[in-house]
């Protein structure tokens, strides 16, 4: 137990992020356009070296131009191991529109990984006079980055969002696999003639989600690359949203609407979140902490259970 009160999360619909590469600046207005909650425009991974500077202007000139409505706009600038990343922060920092909310910083291996993208963006935000001050996101895709998950969670006052990249996270550890999330056919146990499946990414998804539940950041589900998959989208976005996750990116337009469908509580699980805080309600009439809710046992911690789905039915909402 602590007598410290975890911290809450930002409170801002995070179901889906979709992304789109720098270089592609047709499909902007479509992104726009999307029911994706988050906007990430790619001058990482989907952008060739060849386009960076161009993807760059592209996604400077766009921030401004395009109407984003009410999503977070956010753009993933490149790793902190490449030449191109101070590049991309002093650019957008300087020339980007106060439109952008958001920074991405990929591949983080440790909290001195944020302490120095903030250091930049703190000092031009004050040469710049930038009234809004723009918030991180951080992708854990690393074997440095999840033994260091806590640390990176707590780095900056800066930081809203966490993923889990699960393409170069398995790269980083060596996993014998080139899809990018979900099943894994050789994850298996094997009892009685039978095989059953595991889950590969659960352990890193866990300390995400608990690193971030601990310091106030809202833990997220990356990329699902098999874009023709929608039932093991589904069931990998479930998975995570059981484990506590908010969201999900989508590397395709169509994902968009799994993953809001997974990270939208149903109408049936918010009427029984609601059912459950009226039956403790009653409890708590009656002096008792514990009752019975469709022949199970609630108590106090129920209500907090329940509180959960209904906050976030009711962020959705708006
Ligand atoms: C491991 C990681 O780092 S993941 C994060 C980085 N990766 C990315 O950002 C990749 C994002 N996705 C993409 O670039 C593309 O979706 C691709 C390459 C996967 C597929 O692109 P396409 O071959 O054009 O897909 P497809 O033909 O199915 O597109 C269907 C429609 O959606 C549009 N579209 C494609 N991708 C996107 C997108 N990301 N956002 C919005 N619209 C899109 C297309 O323009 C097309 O529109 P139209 O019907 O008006 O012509
Ligand atoms: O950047 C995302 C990943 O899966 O790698
Ligand atoms: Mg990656």
């Amino acid at each position: 137990m602590s007598f410290r009160i975890q911290p809450t999360p930002p409170a801002r619909p995070n179901r889906c992020q979709l992304f789109g590469p720098g270089s592609r600046p047709a499909i902007f207005e479509k992104m726009a356009g999307s029911d994706a909650d988050v906007i990430n425009l790619d001058l990482e991974d989907s952008v060739a070296p060849s386009d960076k500077d161009s993807a760059r202007q592209n996604v400077i000139e766009a921030i401004g131009s395009v109407d984003w409505g009410n999503k977070t706009l956010s753009v993933r600038i490149n790793g902190l191991d490449s030449p191109y990343w101070y590049r991309d922060v002093v650019d957008l920092l300087e020339n980007a529109s106060e439109r952008l909310d958001q920074i991405m910083i990929p591949k983080v291996g440790n909290a001195a990984d944020i302490y120095a993208v903030d250091a930049l963006v703190t000092s031009i935000e004050a040469a710049k006079g930038r009234k809004k001050k723009i918030a991180f996101e951080v992708i854990i895709e690393s074997a440095a980055g999840i033994a260091h998950v806590e640390e990176i969670a707590a780095a900056s006052p800066r930081l809203e969002a966490m993923s889990l990249g699960a393409a170069d996270f398995a790269a980083s550890m060596g996993m014998q696999t080139t899809g990018i999330g979900g099943t894994q056919a050789n994850y298996y146990m094997h009892h009685e003639g039978k095989n059953y499946w595991s889950d590969p990414w659960h352990w890193a998804q866990a300390a995400i989600v608990a690193a971030c539940r601990t310091h106030g950041v809202l833990p997220v589900d990356g990329p699902y690359g098999d874009f023709s998959d929608d039932e093991g989208f589904r069931a990998q976005a479930r998975r995570s949203a059981t484990l506590g996750m908010v969201g999900k990116w989508a590397i395709h337009p169509k994902q968009v609407a799994l993953a809001n469908e997974v990270f939208t509580p149903s109408e049936e699980a918010v009427t029984e979140a609601r059912e459950i805080l009226a039956a403790m309600e009653e409890a708590k009439a009656k002096g008792e902490g514990a009752t019975v809710y469709k022949g199970r046992l609630v108590d106090i911690a129920s209500i907090k259970q329940a509180e959960v789905i209904v906050r976030q039915a009711e962020m959705i909402a708006g």
